[in-house]
């Protein structure tokens, strides 16, 4: 199955806001594609306008060689003839009808024969792992059952590509982990494109190939999850992937403090030749103890210890700044402790928030 191609895509509902802005965005062949953003920025908008639900103010999409919109030329196509399957966050299953009927229902509707039919709904529902329960009916299934019978009613139809808007949403935290790891096997299971929107960070690095953080409309960043979380592209994009977050350093134009003891070291290593306006280090790119040659250091008060099971974190204060460490191994301090604390992590940024890639070669770098 071809490529995605949105080109040039901007959507206004009217009154001169954009909900998109000059969006382009390939999503390959196969892909498990995230869109994530913080709400309204544009996810929905960009789903709903690739299932055809909303036609575009400007730019075109297309499926390979196959144009589904296009401004310019004045051309739609109608959802119910992209070959398209789309999971709501609130998805409806039909009460009274059973879980097999549930998923037979859409292909009595594109008059597939009575055989085939019960063939395609009972292999989708193997695949969702809800056979045992076909003839059940959905108010006798759980939350995660019924949402796995909404799936299997999309994937009996042989979508083309699959287009998920927050479907995991309305499900407890178990559960969720439970679904993510199922939509991941369904999605190496099938090879169906899936389109998938989130605003939960984890959700969109655990499951997606390739992840589009998108804010205000626009695209911020299109890589797959690990080199995002590796190599942020900007200010925003460090800030919203990773938990707890990055902490972002200002640098002001005669730095002090923290900010001054971590511009020297930039220049340092840099010979003056990058500039950032701020410095990003990820929690768990702080270590505590003897440092290794050539990082950056300096002393930190410890000023409060939070183990969780299989990690602490712990609360310091370095020079005129707090900052969160992130530990896989037992930390054994307590308050008011000075200790050293050290990195050889540090992300660039520039005056205009994007990353200055320069820095990634010298080795600190992420
Ligand atoms: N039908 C509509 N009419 C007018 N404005 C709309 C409509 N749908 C969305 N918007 C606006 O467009 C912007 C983007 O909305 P969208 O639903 O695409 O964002 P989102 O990222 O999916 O957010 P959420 O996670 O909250 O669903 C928002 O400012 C929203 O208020």
């Amino acid at each position: 199955m071809p490529n995605i191609t949105l080109s040039g895509i901007a959507k206004s509902y009217g009154g001169g806001d954009y909900a998109v802005k000059n969006l382009d965005l390939t999503v390959p062949d196969g892909a498990f594609m995230c869109l994530l953003g913080p709400s309204g920025c544009g996810k929905t908008t960009t789903l709903r306008m690739i299932a055809g639900l909303e036609q575009p103010t400007a730019g075109s999409i297309a499926v390979g060689d196959r144009v589904l919109d296009s401004v310019e030329r004045g051309l739609y196509v109608p959802p119910e003839k992209r070959g398209m399957g789309l999971v709501f966050q609130n998805y409806a299953l039909w009460p009274h009808l059973s879980v097999r009927e549930n998923v037979e229902f859409g292909l009595r509707m594109r008059k597939v024969p009575a055989p085939e039919r019960r063939a395609r709904a009972e292999s989708a529902l193997r695949m969702v792992h809800v056979d045992a329960a076909m003839d059940r009916y959905p108010s006798q299934l759980s939350g995660g059952q019924q949402q796995r019978v909404a799936l299997a009613r999309m994937l009996a139809i042989n979508p083309t590509v699959l287009l998920l808007d927050e479907p995991l949403s309305n499900l407890d935290a178990q559960l969720r982990l439970e679904m993510r790891a199922e939509l991941k096997r369904i999605h190496e299971e099938s090879g169906t494109t899936i389109v998938f929107v989130t605003h939960d960070q984890l959700e969109a690095l655990t499951m997606a190939t390739d992840v589009a953080v998108m804010n205000e409309g626009e695209l911020q960043q299109l890589a797959p999850p690990m080199e995002m979380y590796a190599r942020p592209a900007n200010r925003f994009v460090a800030e919203f992937v990773g938990s707890p977050p990055m902490a972002i350093v200002e640098i002001g134009p005669s730095p002090t403090g923290l900010a001054g003891s971590l511009m020297r070291f930039v220049e340092s290593h840099s010979g003056q030749s990058v500039v950032p306006a701020a410095v990003g280090v990820r929690p768990e790119a702080l270590h505590l103890g003897s440092p290794p040659h050539s990082v950056w250091s300096e002393e930190a008060t410890v000023e409060a210890v939070l183990p969780a099971g299989s990690s602490w974190t712990v609360r310091l204060r370095i020079l005129d700044t707090e900052l969160y460490v992130l530990s896989y191994t037992p930390v054994e301090a307590t308050a008011g402790q000075v200790l050293t604390c050290w990195t050889d992590q540090m992300h660039l940024f520039g005056a205009d928030g994007t990353r200055i890639p320069s820095w990634d070669k010298t080795g600190v770098g992420a």
